[in-house]
């Protein structure tokens, strides 16, 4: 007889983490599986290491700028690339083991080392055992896609699996696959002193809809690294490397990053023992608001369900399964307003609605051009376009694009703005300090405000009917 728990959870990342601390609040009868490494792909792989990695070479950058602008004495400094990565190994390592240690803590005795596979919807073979349980949580996340052909130099082949573990870095270096790792490292390493070309075969960058914004970035980042998009890359091996073909450019690079988005780890996972159907990826039906597999006792959240694969949406999902694993009945939950921000320069980020969602006949697009922007410019690095979308009957602020610096606040705020369901003229009787780069979005807010209605702008103080008496000073 198989031994029984309450829940299993398969994956001991973000999700499989954030679905723990739910289920610990109900029953003690539960299992955390993970076959390791143990760390989370976000403090191992994916966000940590990678914004240490950014901030490192931006900083290289700022100096470069400085040296060439003759502001200081000397050249630019030269990048010691295996000190780099070994600095940023040492606080990865930091992240990871704080994350490890907070694993061991929650899950103590029940934590199991091994892998996983479904026998059933209530029966999961956990290394050689096999056990009963009444839900399962899968977590399992994903893990970079390389295609097939590939394999044949997978020797040249960087993912972020292995990138951090490198001592040095090729010289000459192709990042495939035009995305967030993509262009956030592609960038990185070409401010380390590597020759990178990047190559997308999605016209769009950062995963970009808005095609002006797409245009800017663009021409933003290229003036770094050169950027061929919009077509596929064809690799073959050289002698000495690897061959990269994309239409008429040709180039010849020690080593590839692939940064070709990431596959659900379910292969090998006994989806196909569910009794479901399964999608052309092989990953089962769920309801996002629930997390709910089909109507199943089963849960997915995180990367392994291939649907919003960033951390907080992690988090949250991984929440929502624990709630409604241990609930005596299901319920639905809503989902945050969309957020996502590139970690480039100047960042990119896409908040609310994105345009090809939106019925172009029904809202206005505020616009502010960031190199006009005097915060901006004092500090030399005025480039970038903000788009507002909004709605043209009410004035509610639906959705937001942009390449600009500072994007990651003004997307937090704006973030706000959305989930709060504020419009143009609420967020303009907000008070903008000066100079700072919020005031490119009041810009941009007041370019929304004169296409609304009569074109007038909103009065953004109100005439007080009794003002307080208190002085102000
Ligand atoms: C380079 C990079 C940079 C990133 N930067 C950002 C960023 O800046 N911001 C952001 O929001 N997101 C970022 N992300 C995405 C973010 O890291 C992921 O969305 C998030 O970590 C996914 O968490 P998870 O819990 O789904 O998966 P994971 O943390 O990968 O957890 C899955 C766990 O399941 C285990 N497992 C798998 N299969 C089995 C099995 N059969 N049996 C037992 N255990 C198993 C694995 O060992 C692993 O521990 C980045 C990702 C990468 C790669
Ligand atoms: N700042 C962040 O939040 C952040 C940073 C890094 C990674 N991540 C997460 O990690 C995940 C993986 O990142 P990613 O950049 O690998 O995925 P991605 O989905 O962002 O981008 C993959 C890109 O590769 C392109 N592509 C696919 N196959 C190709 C081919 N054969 N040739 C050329 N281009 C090809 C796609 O068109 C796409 O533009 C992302 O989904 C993202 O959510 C987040």
């Amino acid at each position: 007889m198989a031994k029984k728990v309450d829940v299993i959870i398969i994956g001991a990342g973000s999700a499989g983490l954030a679905a723990l601390r739910q289920i610990r609040k109900t029953t003690d009868n539960y299992l955390l599986i993970d076959h390791g490494p143990l760390g989370t792909t976000c403090a191992r792989v994916g966000c940590m290491p990678s914004k240490a990695l950014i901030k490192v070479a931006g900083n290289l950058h700022g100096a470069a700028r400085l040296a060439k602008a003759g502001l200081v004495d000397g050249k630019a400094p030269a990048c010691n690339i295996p000190a780099v990565l070994a600095h940023v190994r040492k606080l990865r390592d930091g992240f990871a083991t704080g994350m490890l240690e907070a694993t061991r803590r929650l899950a103590g005795e029940r934590l199991i080392k091994a892998s996983a596979r479904l026998l059933g919807p209530g029966r999961v073979r956990v290394g050689d055992s096999e056990m009963a349980c009444s839900r399962v949580i899968l977590a399992v996340g994903s893990r970079p896609t390389v295609p097939e052909p590939w394999q044949g130099f997978r020797e040249r082949i960087l993912t972020t699996d292995s990138f951090f573990e490198q001592q040095d870095l090729p010289r000459r270096l192709a990042v495939i696959g035009l995305g967030l790792i993509g262009i956030e490292l592609g960038q990185a390493m070409a401010r380390m002193g590597i020759q990178v070309w990047g190559f997308g075969r999605n016209p769009h960058i950062c995963g970009i809809r808005d095609s002006e914004v797409n245009d800017v970035a663009i021409a933003a980042l290229s003036r770094e690294f050169p950027l061929y998009t919009g077509a596929e890359a064809h690799i073959s091996p050289t002698a000495d490397g690897l061959r990269i073909r994309n239409g008429s450019k040709e180039i010849e690079v020690d080593a590839i990053l692939a940064a070709l988005g990431v596959t659900p780890n379910t292969a090998g996972l006994g989806l196909e023992n569910l009794g479901i159907e399964l999608d052309k990826r092989g990953l089962p039906p769920f309801n996002p608001h629930t997390m709910q597999v089909a109507d199943l006792p089963i849960f997915i959240a995180g990367d392994a369900n291939g649907c919003l694969p960033i951390l907080h949406e992690a988090q949250d999902e991984g929440y929502i399964a624990g709630v409604n694993a241990t609930a005596s009945a299901i319920g639905p939950f809503q989902r945050r307003t969309p957020l996502k921000i590139v970690f480039c320069d100047p960042q990119v980020a896409a908040v609310g609605q994105t345009i090809d969602k939106l019925d172009a006949a029904a809202i206005v697009i505020g616009r502010a051009d960031f190199t006009e922007q005097s915060r901006a410019i004092a500090e030399q690095r005025n480039s970038g376009l903000l788009h507002v979308y909004v709605d043209k009957l009410d004035g509610r602020l639906l959705g937001a694009e942009m390449i600009v610096p500072g994007a990651e606040h003004l997307a937090q705020l704006l973030a706000l703005a959305i989930h709060r369901k504020l419009t143009v003229t609420d967020l303009l009787t907000m008070p903008f300090y000066h100079p700072t780069l919020e005031e490119g979005l009041r810009t941009a807010l007041r370019d929304a405000a004169q296409q609304l209605d009569d074109g007038r702008l909103p009065r953004e103080l109100s005439l007080c009917e009794s003002c307080p008496e208190a002085p102000l000073c």
